[in-house]
């Protein structure tokens, strides 16, 4: 029995393979390395470099590798760009996750793990956000991942296969062993850009709105640390190889941290007063999203081991270092 992971060479899909070859799983990493990297794919796994929306690369990676279980990571990921170019999102996470599922179901996969997102929410009022929650996405990427979850609905209703769509918070951090971590040079993402600001690699950290309804005017997410998040794919995969009916279930740790608090904490472990410049809102920020995460408590028996900001903010930094030492080797 293999696992394939699409999207393995990047951030979560790194840590999902690492986390499976670390329990003696076999693994194949189907990846094209547009945003992902051949050196993060642990070296006991398979790396097929190509596309996911290839039918016959696809179909033939299943049956050579005998695949059971698909994990599907592959994506573009970046809102802006996705409001810039919707076609090219709903090409490369709708259309070829068709094609995927498509030929898991005609190669008779029976398993299959999606990356959805808590973008599938948009704004919300209900705080925190519960899975039955009416899905509003604010932007051609939440419309493209949750477009995907009704595939992977009609397709586990009409088709002999089961699916769990996990719908991340906001993930962060990095293998605490120190082996992998998020590496995209040009990442967004609050706590990465956080550890670049306080590394020197960036001239200042900029909050984006302090004028929003939440306790300090800045926003509030629910910061997933990564292998934690890897974690909850293992449950999921040994659920559905136990049998177990399709879910969809929020991942993330049900507590909710402000941009100004996260910068503190990053302020804090790192020993440095980065500055940092108050800034007008960014678009398409939604004020505050935090999970509701019984569900997936009570499914999956998924117990956190990393649910700890400050242990979070220093993985990232830690693998900030690792990368710079890198390029400075390079
Ligand atoms: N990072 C987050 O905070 C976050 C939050 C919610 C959901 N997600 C989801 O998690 C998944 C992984 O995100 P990430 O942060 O690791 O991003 P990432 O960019 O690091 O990883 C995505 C990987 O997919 C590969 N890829 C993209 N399109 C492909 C294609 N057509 N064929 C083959 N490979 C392809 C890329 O090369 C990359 O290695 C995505 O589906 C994303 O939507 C991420
Ligand atoms: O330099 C920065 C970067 C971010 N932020 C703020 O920090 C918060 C978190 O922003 P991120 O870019 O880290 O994450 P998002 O909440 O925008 O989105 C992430 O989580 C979403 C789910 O909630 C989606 O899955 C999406 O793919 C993923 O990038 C936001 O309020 C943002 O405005 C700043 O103030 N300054």
């Amino acid at each position: 029995m293999t696992v394939l992971v699409t999207g393995g060479a990047g951030y979560i899909g790194g840590h999902m393979a690492l986390a499976l070859v670390d329990r003696g799983e076999e693994v194949v990493v189907l990846d094209n390395l547009s945003t992902g990297f051949d050196w993060a794919v642990p070296r006991q796994a398979k790396l097929v470099v190509g596309d996911m929306g290839d039918q016959e690369l696809v179909a033939r990676v299943i049956r050579e590798h005998r695949v059971d279980a698909i994990a599907h990571f592959a994506a573009k990921i970046v809102v802006p760009e996705s409001v810039a170019d919707p076609l090219g999102y709903y090409l490369n996470n709708t259309a070829k996750s068709r094609n995927l599922l498509e030929t898991a179901v005609l190669s008779g996969v029976k398993h299959f793990i999606f990356s959805s997102t808590a973008a599938v929410y948009g704004e919300t009022s209900s705080e925190p956000v519960g899975e039955d929650t009416p899905k509003n996405p604010m932007s051609p990427y939440g419309r493209s991942k949750l477009m995907t979850e009704w595939m992977l609905e009609d397709a586990g209703r009409a088709h002999d296969l089961r699916y769990v769509a996990l719908r991340y918070f906001n993930v962060a951090g990095a293998d605490p062993a120190g082996r992998i971590g998020q590496s995209t040079p040009a990442a967004t993402h609050l706590i990465k850009v956080a550890a670049q600001t306080a590394l020197g690699q960036r001239p200042a950290l900029e909050v984006f709105g302090t004028d929003y309804p939440t306790r300090d005017g800045s926003c509030i997410r629910d910061y997933i640390q990564v292998s934690d998040l890897a974690n909850a794919h293992l449950s999921a995969l040994d659920h559905l190889r136990r049998g177990g009916a399709s879910l969809t279930l929020n991942c993330g740790y049900g507590r909710g941290y402000s941009v100004l608090e996260v910068i503190d904490v990053m302020k804090r472990v790192s020993g440095t007063d980065f500055p940092v410049r108050l800034s007008p809102r960014r678009a398409g920020d939604p004020a505050a999203i935090v999970a509701k995460a019984d569900r997936i408590r009570a499914e999956l028996g998924w117990v956190p081991q990393h649910d700890d900001l400050d242990g979070i903010v220093a993985q990232a930094l830690a693998w900030e270092r690792h990368l710079a030492g890198r390029a400075r080797a390079a």
